[in-house]
């Protein structure tokens, strides 16, 4: 059964190239921790087609080695009390699990206060004459563990090394910067749904291992129980924020409720630190009415940083730290996400697009978007996902304007000036419906370019339902002109498009929303 073990290193690695590889640990105390449950989950997972298994546990290791014929990556969890480290600390352990019949034997191979130093365990794998996997945290542990000679390195234990609770998504970005190090790379940890897993081979992994998302059902349960009660739960009050270049909002929120509103000018000038201090300010006697803090904002969001995309709205100081600088103003938890974003989130939840694939775009001074499909908003890789305002369209010859510059509010006033006119896109709108041509003109001018774009933006993300919000979006008249301009696009690129309904409410209701699915996901 054991005849893999004396095979050479690369006979195993084309072994398992490729290939699921079944981690069999079940949750200690559970139902199924003991070693002939542990085997059938071995078997049933290597009948299925699993390459490998992982198995924790020297008598569990002996009894899988028993019963099934594929390689065993082993190892041993031990709680210590002077060592964060608790994947296979020892020598012994090391000893124990070559013997029990592993093919590999798994370490923790974090730069952290351990008992016996990488180099030892690997050393004491290779006397066996096993393979050494280091279960790493970052890039600089894979490279460490590299240079000292470790045959394998799996993302093991990214997440689980700092005070913040491990993330949801697997850490495939990791994978990706240690495949060049000249070292198999396993994949490992949160790959909990089989696209994920395949992503992984995608990027570069050898091969994945998998779970709790197989063969831990108090995890799986779990997951479901929670995703169906974030459906019905009561919502907690948050303190929600909305930082726009003209206004800053703050608001209590329950659910698809604004309690109570305030509400000041944006000055731009005064930056970061003083917009913060008018939000405490603001909502200091709510302190205490409030379970955490949402925010939305113009601008890039990216894992709680802030970025400007246009600095002339708000001068953003590069990478700020806005989630930390919340926690630090109030307290609770924090989610921080694009101002558009999270209204094309409120519009979803308790809006025009009520549980549809949606296109959000907000037309007002400025241009925003967001985009909700399949039941999740589209951040994109770097926050960008939804900047619908910021997508190029060539004019003249080799020039480009943004839509935001031919269609927003901004586009309309300006374009009021150069025919002569001084006038706001509000007062634009109050001349066309004066009769004023050249009122007219000017807004059907946003308006065509509008409908060339959002004919585009129908064919690329194909939303059942396009949400036209913002001063712009919805003054009178402007979303009919809209659906004329479109009517001559062909049918199959023609949007069916809605009013927002929830005003300036939108991204304060959006982003208190994600916060609570968040809470309500952490309970
Ligand atoms: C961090 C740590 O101690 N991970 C352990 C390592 O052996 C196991 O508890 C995980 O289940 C295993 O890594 C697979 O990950 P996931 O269950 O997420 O598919």
């Amino acid at each position: 059964m054991t005849s893999h073990l004396a095979a050479p290193r690369a006979a195993f690695i084309d072994a398992i190239r490729g290939g699921l590889i079944v981690s069999c640990q079940p949750v200690p105390g559970g139902p199924f921790d003991d070693p002939d449950s542990v085997v059938r989950f071995a078997l049933a997972t290597q009948n299925a087609g699993a390459k490998a298994l992982r198995i924790e546990g020297v008598s569990n290791v002996a009894a899988v080695a028993a019963a099934c014929s594929i390689p065993i990556i082993g190892l041993v969890k031990r709680d210590l009390a002077d060592t964060p480290v608790r994947i296979t600390p020892w020598i012994e352990d090391v000893k124990a699990l070559a013997e029990a019949g592993a093919t590999i034997i798994a370490f923790d191979a974090t730069d952290r206060t351990r008992p016996v130093p990488v180099e030892d365990l690997i050393k004491a794998v290779h006397a066996q004459g096993r393979r050494a996997m280091a279960d790493i945290a970052t890039i600089a542990e894979a490279r460490s563990a590299a240079g000292l000679g470790v045959d394998i390195i799996g993302t093991t234990m990214s997440g689980y090394t700092g005070m913040e609770p491990p993330p949801r998504a697997p850490d495939m970005d990791l994978v990706v910067q240690a495949r060049d190090l000249g070292k198999p790379v396993i994949a490992e940890g949160r790959y909990n749904e089989p696209r994920l897993a395949a992503a992984a081979i995608r990027a570069g992994a050898t091969a994945v291992v998998v779970g709790s998302a197989i063969t831990r059902p108090e995890h799986i349960t779990r997951w479901f129980v929670d995703a169906m009660a974030a459906e019905t739960a009561i919502a907690q009050p948050v303190l929600a924020i909305d930082i726009g270049g003209s206004k800053t909002a703050v608001a209590l929120v329950r659910g698809n409720g604004v309690v109570a509103r305030r509400q000041v000018p944006t000055r731009p000038a005064d930056g970061v630190e003083v917009w913060l201090q008018s939000i405490a300010d603001m909502a200091q006697d709510w302190r205490g009415q409030y379970d955490g803090v949402a925010a939305a904002v113009t601008g890039l969001v990216r894992e709680g940083r802030w970025f400007a995309v246009n600095p002339a709205t708000l001068p953003v100081p590069a990478r700020f730290d806005l989630a930390s600088r919340l926690k630090g103003l109030f307290s609770g938890p924090v989610v921080a996400v694009n101002d558009a974003q999270a209204a094309a989130w409120g519009e979803y939840r308790f809006g025009a697009g009520q549980g549809r694939n949606l296109l959000f775009l907000t037309i007002s001074s400025g241009i925003g978007g967001g985009i909700v499909s399949g039941g999740q908003l589209l951040h994109g890789s770097s926050g960008l996902a939804g900047h619908v305002g910021q997508m190029p369209m060539p004019t003249s010859g080799m020039q480009y304007h943004s839509l935001e510059e031919v269609a927003s509010g901004f586009a309309i006033a300006a374009a009021a000036r150069k025919a002569g006119h001084e006038a706001d896109a509000r007062a634009v709108f109050a001349a066309a419906a004066a009769g004023e041509s050249w009122a007219e003109c000017i807004i059907n001018g946003s308006v065509n370019h509008l409908a060339a774009y959002l004919s585009g933006l129908q064919a690329v993300i194909d939303p059942q339902v396009i949400v036209i919000g913002g001063g712009v979006g919805l003054a009178p008249g402007y979303l009919s002109r809209l659906e004329k301009a479109l009517s001559h696009f062909p049918a199959l690129l023609r949007p069916s498009l809605k009013p927002a309904l929830l005003g300036p409410n939108a991204g304060l209701l959006g982003a208190a929303d994600l916060l609570n699915r968040q809470m309500m996901m952490a309970r």
